[in-house]
């Protein structure tokens, strides 16, 4: 759907994105991710040919870039942008045709999504009266009036309470599920792991993390496992440093060391009952303190 290539942006001697490449498949959601400054919101910027590149090329459906294409993007802008004096139903359909839906159109889709996310009554509201969260929604709607493509969501859920932060996210699997490619730019981990098939990390305007959700979280197993073993006859080695759960009933931790699942399970099953043996699986939330650590160490 979107792909970038060697793409290059400097502000002055601050360089904001180095030789950046990605590959953003169709229908998928793609977490764009990355510590504050890192460049995330300087790329979405080129992307949506809001500012220019200093090098690099996009291709949107296999095309390069053009202005006519934004007519294919959705953006949900980190800052948002709506026209504070304005009512909610006049700003909406304003929205709607300068993304070129006819005015019938315009209004059955606004009428649409008011009432799918039941805010059919603030019609006549002006934004400067609606609440964050309240004004996130008519954004949102906003955004993904003209049923674009490519959704580009930057921060989606910020002001959201957690009601409507899950409407909200009900709301983008159903637009992946009807075939918009989203890229999704938070800094919420498990709303990444929740919603994302593919993860990209932006670190100091450079690329340093790409692939799908699973790959990244099967490549940073640190093969821990966390057991538990009950009925002990003898005592526990020391090593394990366990913890006495229940009388005879132990819990800990403890590393592969080189052998196999297999050869660890037997070890204990010969030690008790092992009524507990599951991987830890790093979370997100740890790889990305993983990866900016590491890159910050060299
Ligand atoms: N218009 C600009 N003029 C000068 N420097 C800029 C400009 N826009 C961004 N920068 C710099 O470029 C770098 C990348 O900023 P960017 O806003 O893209 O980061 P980000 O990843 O979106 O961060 P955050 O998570 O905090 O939103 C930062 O050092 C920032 O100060």
């Amino acid at each position: 759907m979107l792909e970038i290539k060697d793409l290059s942006k400097a502000f002055g001697n601050k360089q904001a994105l180095t030789d950046i490449d990605l590959s953003v498949p169709e229908g998928v959601i793609f977490g764009l991710l990355g510590p504050n400054g890192a460049g995330k919101t300087t790329l979405i910027r080129i992307i949506n040919q809001i500012i220019e590149a200093d090098k690099g090329e996009i291709f949107l459906e296999g095309q390069k870039i053009s202005p006519a294409d934004i007519r294919k993007i959705g953006y949900l802008p980190e800052e948002r942008g709506l026209y504070k004096k304005m009512k909610v139903w006049d700003q909406l359909i304003y929205f709607a045709r300068l993304k070129g839906l006819s005015l019938d159109e315009a209004k059955s889709r606004v009428n649409h999504w008011m009432d799918k996310l039941e805010i059919a009554s603030w019609k006549s509201k002006k934004i400067e009266d609606l609440s964050k969260g309240m004004a996130q929604k008519i954004q949102f709607i906003a955004t993904i009036i003209h049923e674009p493509r490519l959704l580009i969501l930057d921060e989606p859920f910020s002001g959201f309470d957690p009601v409507n932060a899950e409407i909200i996210k009900n709301e983008i699997i159903g637009l992946k599920n009807k075939g918009t490619t989203i890229i999704l730019s938070t800094h919420r981990m498990e709303s990444v792991e929740l919603l994302c098939d593919r993860v990209a990390m932006i670190n100091q305007s450079r690329k340093i993390l790409d692939g799908p959700i699973r790959e990244v979280k099967n490549s940073f197993k640190p093969e821990i496992f966390e057991v538990t073993l009950a009925d002990i006859q003898e005592g526990l080695p020391l090593e394990f440093g366990a913890v006495e759960i229940a009388p005879g009933e132990w819990h800990f931790k403890t590393s592969l060391n080189g052998g196999t699942p297999n050869q660890l399970l037997s070890k204990f099953m010969s030690l008790g009952q092992v009524t507990q043996f599951d991987e830890v699986k790093p979370t997100m939330e740890e790889i990305f303190i993983h990866q900016v650590k590491s890159a910050e160490n060299g």
